[in-house]
C-alpha cells in the first residue's frame, strides 16, 4: 500500500494510484476501488495520482484562470455572479462566505467580522439557455479562455463518473450504478485566487482565513491546488490537518450530498484554508486553486444507497431532489 498523503491527530488521507482502477487487472481494479471508498468512509478524502487529466493540462488552466483574475475589477464584476439557480459567474472578494450556518442573519454576522480573502469564478455545463455561462471577451490574454475552460470541464465531467465507478465498485454495486445519475453533468468549475496578502492581517485577526470551514455540497469536489499550502482538513478529533499538495496529485472529497445518499456510511468532512505554513517575507504570495463541484444530475432523486441499510427504518434521511438540494445550500451561502 502507498504511503498516506497526509497523517495526523487520527485523520489519514491515501493517496490512490488511479490508473490502476482505470488501467489494472480484476484484482488491482477492485481493491483500488475499496481503498477510494474506504477513504471516502474515514476520513472524507482522498488524494489521486496518475488521473487521465494530464500535467501539461492542468498547468495550462491554472495558466489561463490566473490572466481572467488579472482583468480589471470592474470587468470581472460585469461577469458577475447572480443568482443560486444559475451559480455561474465572478465573486468579488468577501462576497461568499462559506460557513456551516444556515441562519442568513447568522452568516452575515460571520461575513461582516472577517471575510474570506478570495476571489472566485464559476462556469457551470454549456448548453443551459436559462443560465449561460458568464464568458469574458475574448481578447489580448483571454483569447481561447472559453475553449480551455470547457474542454477542462469536461474532463473533470468524466472523471467524476470514473469515481463514481470506482465507489460503486467498492460497494459491490454495479460498476455502472451511478452512470445514469451522473451523466449530464450538472457540476461547477470554480476557480480560485487568493490574493497575496500581508501576514500581519492574520496576526490582527486570529480569526482571519482565506476561505472559512465548511463542507462541499455536491456528491465529490476534484481540487486542483497549486504548491502554496493552506488547506487543512477537520481530523475526527476535531483538530484541523494541513492537507499538503503533492504534485501531480488530485484532492478529492466528497460532498454532503453523497453523504446523505450514502445514508452517512461516506464522511463529507470541513475543510478550509488558512494563512500557509512556510514563508519568511512579511507577506503571503498569491493562492491559485480549481475546485470541480461534482453533482448527480438536478433531476435525480437521492435516497439511501442499496447496502447502507438492514431495514427502511434504518434510512437517516428523506429521499430529495438533487437540484432543490443544491440551490438551498447554496441560497444559505451568498
Ligand atoms: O482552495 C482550496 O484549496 C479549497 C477550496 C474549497 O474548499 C472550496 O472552494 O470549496
Ligand atoms: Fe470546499
Amino acid at each position: 500500500m502507498e504511503k498516506a498523503a497526509v497523517q495526523g491527530d487520527g485523520l489519514v488521507i491515501p493517496l490512490i494510484d488511479f490508473s490502476k482502477f482505470l488501467g489494472g487487472d480484476e484484482s488491482q481494479k477492485l481493491e483500488t476501488a475499496q481503498a477510494i471508498l474506504k477513504g471516502f468512509q474515514t476520513a472524507g478524502f482522498i488524494y489521486l495520482k496518475n488521473i487521465p487529466v494530464t500535467a501539461a493540462t492542468r498547468a495550462h488552466v491554472f495558466g489561463t484562470s490566473t490572466k481572467l483574475f488579472r482583468l480589471p475589477l470592474e470587468t470581472k464584476l460585469s461577469l458577475g455572479w447572480t443568482t443560486p439557480e444559475a451559480n455561474r459567474g465572478y465573486s468579488a472578494p468577501g462576497r461568499e462566505k462559506v460557513t456551516q450556518l444556515t441562519d442568513i442573519s447568522e452568516v452575515e454576522k460571520v461575513r461582516s467580522s472577517a471575510p474570506d480573502i478570495k476571489e472566485s469564478f464559476e462556469i457551470g455545463r454549456e448548453g443551459e439557455p436559462e443560465h449561460p455561462n458568464q464568458w469574458p471577451a475574448e481578447k489580448g490574454e483571454l483569447a481561447g479562455f472559453r475553449a480551455t475552460m470547457t474542454g477542462f470541464f469536461e474532463q473533470c465531467k468524466a472523471l467524476h463518473v470514473e469515481v463514481m465507478r470506482a465507489i460503486a465498485v467498492g460497494m459491490g454495486l454495479e460498476g455502472s450504478f451511478f452512470d445514469g445519475f451522473v451523466d449530464v453533468g450538472d457540476n461547477t468549475l470554480r476557480l480560485l485566487h487568493y490574493p497575496a496578502v500581508k501576514k500581519e492581517v492574520f496576526q490582527i485577526n486570529p480569526g482571519q482565513v482565506r476561505a472559512g470551514e465548511h463542507s462541499d455540497y455536491g456528491s465529490i469536489t476534484l481540487l486542483f491546488q497549486d504548491s502554496r499550502g493552506g488547506l487543512q482538513v477537520k481530523s475526527p478529533n476535531g483538530q484541523f490537518v494541513d492537507a499538503t499538495p503533492i504534485e501531480d496529485t488530485c484532492v478529492v472529497n466528497a460532498g454532503d450530498l453523497l453523504a446523505r445518499w450514502s445514508n452517512d456510511t461516506i464522511k463529507s468532512t470541513i475543510h478550509r484554508v488558512v494563512e500557509p505554513p512556510q514563508g519568511t517575507e512579511d507577506e503571503h504570495p498569491p493562492r491559485y486553486s480549481i475546485a470541480y463541484f461534482c453533482n448527480p444530475n438536478f433531476k435525480s432523486h437521492i435516497e439511501a444507497l442499496p447496502g447502507t441499510y438492514a431495514t427502511p427504518a434504518d434510512k437517516k434521511y428523506d429521499g430529495i431532489n438533487s437540484g432543490q438540494y443544491l440551490v438551498q445550500r447554496l441560497t444559505a451561502t451568498y
